[in-house]
């Protein structure tokens, strides 16, 4: 099978068969692994989370912990600075990802009649 970061892009009709056009596609190549690790790594992590969910809903618990999620956003600014990454970009991305979860534990819940 043709790597991702093999198959003609815009890219190519400008760059053609050029040194630029080589490290375009080396480059590719490493933001294609990236990727698809942060798939793998949040496929587990929503494991986790669903997990959690059935625990909330079997005991009651509200499908967001504010609290919690202060602590972890304090956490991730303070990483994302010292790995030279957008605080503010850090705190959006745990966020969109903290919305969806809470969406499936609200789901999880109303299945068990909570
Ligand atoms: O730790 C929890 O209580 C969770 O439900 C997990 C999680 C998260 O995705 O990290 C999601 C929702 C909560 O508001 C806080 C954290």
């Amino acid at each position: 099978m043709t790597a991702a970061s093999d198959r003609r892009t815009g890219a190519d009709t400008r760059l053609g068969d050029s040194a630029p056009m080589a490290e375009l596609r080396a480059l590719r190549a490493s933001i294609d692994n990236i990727d698809a690790a942060l798939v793998h790594m949040l496929a587990e992590r929503f494991k986790c989370t669903q997990k959690v969910g059935h625990l909330k809903a079997a005991h009651d618990l509200p499908p967001a912990d504010p609290a919690r999620e202060q602590i972890q956003i304090e956490r991730l600014r303070r990483l994302a600075a010292e790995a030279n990454l957008d605080p503010d970009f850090a705190e959006k991305f745990l966020a969109f990802i903290v919305r969806e979860v809470i969406r499936h534990h609200e789901a999880i819940a109303a299945n068990a009649g909570n």
